[in-house]
């Protein structure tokens, strides 16, 4: 498993204030999106991608394009919802699929409430939209459920990530014979006691779209 911190300015500047507890759901929402497009040009390095020759009014050129198949981008509801607009913006032609899931603020596990994926993910470059990789297991079970379909090469997209999540990860996927990348615009010091990212931003979905009941 490859892990890639962001380092730019920008990345940082949005992070700085997305962290601040005086920004307001709007303005999380709005940098949320904008800092996902920045990371989502550094996840996108190995796109899959083929030769083509175009005519330019000029001449022939030779050039780049997509491959098939099309990239599938998976947001974890809820949170990761609030990174799909920043994300498509630079994979328009992408599929998106959903995968539902919460983790339990008592034992801290994931589970699956719902999904709306394609069956066969044979061959698929597979795009996770996730903000928080604190303990891992929310990740780690998304990850595995696109693997079990067929999906053969990952890259996570996480505005945060904590040590321990990551190896978690590490462990977790050990024996995966595919490619997995996160990509996160910041690596925290550690998680607290009730699994929360320090210094972290808080819940994520809650600052995106209020307090759930
Ligand atoms: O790494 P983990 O310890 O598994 O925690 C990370 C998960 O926790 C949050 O989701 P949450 O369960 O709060 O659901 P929500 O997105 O609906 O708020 C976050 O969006 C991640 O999906
Ligand atoms: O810090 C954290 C940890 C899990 N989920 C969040 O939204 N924030
Ligand atoms: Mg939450």
């Amino acid at each position: 498993m490859r892990i890639h911190v962001a380092d730019h300015p920008l990345v940082a500047h949005k992070l700085t204030t997305l962290r601040d507890e005086r920004t307001d759901s709007p303005t999380f929402r709005g940098l949320a999106d904008e800092l996902v497009t920045l990371l989502a040009y550094e996840a996108t390095r190995d796109v899959r991608v083929e030769t083509v020759t175009v005519r330019t009014p000029v001449a022939e050129a030779q050039g780049t394009r997509l491959a098939a198949p099309k990239p599938l981008v998976v947001p974890i509801l809820r949170a990761g919802l609030g990174m799909l607009d920043g994300m498509m913006r630079l994979l328009p032609t992408a599929e998106v699929g959903f995968l539902g899931m919460v983790r339990n603020e008592e034992t801290l596990e994931a589970s699956t409430y719902a999904e709306r994926l394609p069956d066969d993910l044979s061959g698929r470059q597979c795009y996770v939209l996730d903000p928080m990789l604190a303990t891992g297991g929310t990740l780690a079970a998304a990850i595995r459920f696109l693997v079990d379909r067929g999906a053969d090469h990952i890259t996570a997209i996480c505005l945060l990530s904590a040590p321990e999540g990551c190896e978690r990860l590490e462990k977790d996927l050990d024996g995966l014979d595919i490619p997995v990348t996160v990509v996160t615009a910041g690596m925290d010091e550690r998680l607290n006691e009730k699994g929360y990212i320090v210094p972290g931003l808080g819940d994520a979905g809650d600052r995106l779209y209020g307090i759930a009941g």
